[in-house]
């Protein structure tokens, strides 16, 4: 750790960070990198810490006075201004952020996105803090190209689906699809944040993540989750795998999406960290153009990478079609193609992704296989003696 220097060739010093939703997904990978690599404190903010609870224990105790949890919920307690106050730096990756809650529970989805996002901005703006906030690819909607006659061959023009952080415009559907609640309420966040640095002079970054996945991402329903509950597609389909039932294609799995893997992605967010005079002011795509498939590709590529690594062979039918009105109920509308342009964050910081989706879905099929597989079949053989 001794003599880390940036990107520009300054020693890096130790800050300390107020992490607001460092239990989650995104957020114990982040904790883990600033844990492992760097002298960073962090004040991990959540309701939940399940996810970090590796980091906290005792036996971890190399890093006990670099890391504190404290169990607030954002939305209703006054704790949150004063770690906000002892950090140098605030990251906000709080947030409902999955799909199946966007068009059914659409209020909780804008307050979670927007008014509870609002003091955080205004405790960094006031108090003259650093911000990363953690918008997301949504914002973008659907590309223009979606709009264009099935077999027009400007669909094939990347100038009519990459999306470019400084030129893409935002194309949500009506406001009955309640699924572009989540986007609407990120892209009003974001020009709030974008607002407080113009005229108050707020030091931001934006961060707009791709579909980044990997171990610990959302919940197996009826394990560590809802029975009921519906995770983002990654857990949705590790689950039918580890049941061994068929991968649901919502309307045909004809969506197209970019995965990266969680890993590659916190390096950019650590380079963000530790590069504030190349970060600040910007707003980054972070993701990984060359790993795009369709739903349906995906589930095929998981049933095959599936097999590999627990040893059994896939069922019969691996996948089926269900509509998304039965899938995720009224109001569930989607995003077609999501490319990220990645001119803005190589210029700025250099990064660029690197494991492919077959190795990405490899180490995490392993850990799924592993944490899972043996709950699985437990709690599977008692609803069968029942
Ligand atoms: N994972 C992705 O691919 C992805 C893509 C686009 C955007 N994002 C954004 O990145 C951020 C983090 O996403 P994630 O995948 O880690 O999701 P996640 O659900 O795993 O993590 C969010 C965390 O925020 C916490 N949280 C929510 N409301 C809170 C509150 N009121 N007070 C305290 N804690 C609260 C949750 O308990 C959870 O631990 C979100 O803002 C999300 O919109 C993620
Ligand atoms: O079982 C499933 C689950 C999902 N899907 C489909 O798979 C695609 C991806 O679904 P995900 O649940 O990962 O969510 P999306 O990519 O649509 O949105 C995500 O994008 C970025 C973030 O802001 C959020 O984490 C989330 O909104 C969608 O087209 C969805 O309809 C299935 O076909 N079957």
């Amino acid at each position: 750790m001794a003599g880390r220097v940036d990107l520009d060739g300054n020693p890096i010093n130790p800050i300390t960070i107020c992490m607001i939703g460092a239990g989650g997904f995104i957020g114990s990978h982040l904790c883990e990198k600033l844990m492992f690599e760097t002298p960073h404190k962090v004040l991990a903010v959540d309701v939940y810490s399940d996810k970090i609870k590796h980091l906290l224990e005792p036996a971890t105790i190399q890093w006990a006075d670099r890391i504190q949890f404290h169990r607030i919920n954002i939305k209703n307690d006054s704790r949150l201004e004063g770690l906000i106050k002892m950090a140098d730096l605030t990251i906000n990756l709080a947030a409902i952020c999955t799909p199946a809650d966007y068009n059914t529970r659409p209020l909780d989805t804008i307050y979670s996105n927007f008014i509870d996002a609002l003091p955080v901005v205004k405790y960094c703006s006031e108090n003259g803090k650093r911000l990363i906030h953690f918008s997301t690819c949504e914002v973008y909607g659907k590309t223009i190209g979606a709009f264009l006659p099935k077999d027009s061959p400007l669909r094939q023009d990347p100038a009519y689906y990459v999306l470019k952080e400084d030129a893409s415009p935002c194309i949500f559907g009506p406001i009955e699809k309640q699924r572009w609640s989540y986007a609407c309420a990120k892209q009003l966040i974001e020009r709030l944040v974008y607002a407080e640095g113009a005229e108050n002079g707020l030091e931001f970054t934006i961060v707009r993540p791709f579909n980044w996945i990997g171990p610990r991402m959302d919940f197996i329903p009826g394990i560590d989750g809802p029975s009921e509950g519906v995770p983002r597609v990654l857990a949705c389909f590790s689950n039918n795998l580890l049941r061994r039932e068929p991968l649901k294609l919502v309307d045909g799995g004809e969506s197209q999406r970019t995965f990266i893997y969680i890993k590659d992605a916190i390096e950019a967010v650590l380079l963000m960290i530790e590069n504030p005079a190349r970060a600040n002011s910007h707003i980054f795509n972070v993701g990984n153009p060359n790993n795009e498939v369709t739903v349906r590709q995906l589930a095929e590529m998981m049933t095959q990478v599936y097999s590999k690594v627990s040893g059994e062979s896939s069922i019969e039918t691996p996948t089926i079609d269900v509509s998304s009105k039965e899938f995720y109920g009224e109001g569930y509308d989607d995003s077609d193609k999501r490319i990220p342009d990645m001119t803005i964050i190589n210029k700025q910081l250099g990064w660029n992704p690197k494991t492919s989706l077959w190795d990405l879905l490899e180490s995490t099929l392993t850990y799924q296989h592993r944490t899972y597989a043996e709950a699985v079949k437990q709690a599977m053989s008692k609803t069968t003696a029942i």
